[in-house]
């Protein structure tokens, strides 16, 4: 359901922050929540008012224009959230304009019963109205990991956006206590305009964490996020007298011909938590034109993708690895790789699984010519 908002109503969506706290690759609001960014889900929820103003960060004005450009005004936020909403009611000023919602974009499930309880209370003559919900939970001070005392939870709220005001007093507020607040009813507050509190949701949360994503999703009803990636490589026989395997250096009548250390193993498994992520494969994050991947050691591979993984919130279920291949023998030092393999990736080693086959003497391998192998990676979020 989309609340149509009243004539003379604008939406401030603020999303110039950095989301340090979340970390990920890109700033909270850009990262995905089932399939749509935590942003656009948050605009979505005011695609009824006909003026929506969303503030971004400069560095994201191309991903803005690419995803926003024509539905809603594009502006620049500043260094915090209140110099990001003073910008967005400049914009406002000479229109007409009665009254602004100011919304945090890394609230992407904000309801439709919510905002309408914001616009109808502000309907029916607030100055001013922000959805809470009460303090449930007992309150405790701490100092050193001990309860240090308890506090009143009685008339505690816990507050949320979208947050309503009359433009002239919200931008009024704005002017006077340049040094900004938390929120805008804080200003609001200082400048004795009466908030009326209206009915928050639990589902309103604001993205702040990692495991908010997690929260969400299982609000979306989204599931677990399943990935599974494949990995095959091939490496030629040639002189030496060892070969590294799964980052485990093995005695042998030739060694394996490569630009790095020529580890298939654990080349096939990077980039199956490469194909895991859809991020293209280990000669895309590691071209081997670049002179200074050659010789090097396969773990700076694994452990980059194994990273990657994680900076898009993914854990591991398990990772399988197939070497095929008529020698060396794998079984005795089998335990060896598992063990490095979990090193290298910080996985647990209970759940990689190296093993190993011959093709029967047929084929390359089969004509020991050189050792194939197969991996398998699986990931989860949420
Ligand atoms: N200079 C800023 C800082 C924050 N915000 C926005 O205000 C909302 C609430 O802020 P918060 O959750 O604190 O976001 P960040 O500042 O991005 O988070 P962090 O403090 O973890 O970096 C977010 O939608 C954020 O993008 C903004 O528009 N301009
Ligand atoms: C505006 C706000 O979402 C109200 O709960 C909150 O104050 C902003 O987030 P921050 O984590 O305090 O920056």
């Amino acid at each position: 359901m989309t609340v149509i908002a009243p004539q003379g109503y604008a939406a401030i969506i603020t999303a110039a922050g950095r989301g340090l706290r979340a970390g990920g690759e890109t700033p909270k609001q850009w990262g995905d929540l089932a399939g749509r960014t935590v942003l656009d889900r948050a605009v979505a929820a005011f695609s009824g008012f006909s003026r929506v103003i969303l503030v971004v960060h400069p560095d994201d004005m191309g991903l803005a224009l690419a995803a926003f450009g024509g539905r809603v005004t594009l502006i620049t936020g500043g260094a915090t959230r209140a110099a990001s909403v003073r910008a967005a009611l400049d914009t406002l000023e000479d229109g007409d304009i009665s009254h602004v919602l100011i919304h945090d974009g890394a609230r992407p499930l904000v309801s439709a019963r919510v905002i309408a309880g914001v616009i109808a209370a502000l309907q029916l003559g607030a100055r001013a109205a922000a959805p809470a919900l009460p303090v449930t939970d007992a309150l405790w001070r701490g100092a050193d990991g001990q309860v240090a005392g308890t506090a009143p939870r009685d008339a505690l709220y816990r507050a949320q956006t979208p947050q309503g005001f009359l433009r002239r007093d919200i931008a009024e507020a704005h002017r006077r206590f340049p040094e900004g607040a938390a929120d805008d009813v804080e200003l609001a507050c200082k400048a004795g305009i009466a908030v009326t509190i209206t009915p928050g949701d639990e589902d309103n949360l604001k993205v702040t964490f990692p495991d908010d994503f997690t929260r969400a999703r299982r609000i979306l009803g989204a599931g677990m996020d399943i990935r599974l990636g494949n990995g095959y490589d091939v490496h030629a026989f040639g002189p030496g007298d060892h070969v590294w395997l799964c980052g485990v250096r093995i005695a042998h009548d030739a060694g394996l011909v490569g630009h790095s250390d020529a580890d298939v193993g654990m080349h096939s498994l990077t980039d199956a938590i490469y194909g895991a992520l859809a991020a293209g494969d280990i000669g895309r994050h590691f071209p081997p034109s670049d002179p200074q991947w050659k010789g090097a050691d396969s773990a700076i591979f694994l452990r980059h993708a194994a990273d990657l993984a994680r900076a898009r919130g993914f854990g591991f279920g398990n990772l399988d690895v197939t070497l095929v291949c008529e020698a060396p023998k794998i079984g005795p030092h089998a335990a060896a790789m598992q063990a490095r393999l979990a090193e290298i990736t910080g996985i647990e080693a209970a759940r990689i699984s190296v093993k190993a086959t011959t093709s029967e003497r047929l084929g390359f391998t089969g004509r020991r010519e050189g050792i194939a192998a197969l991996a398998t990676a699986a990931l989860m979020k949420g």
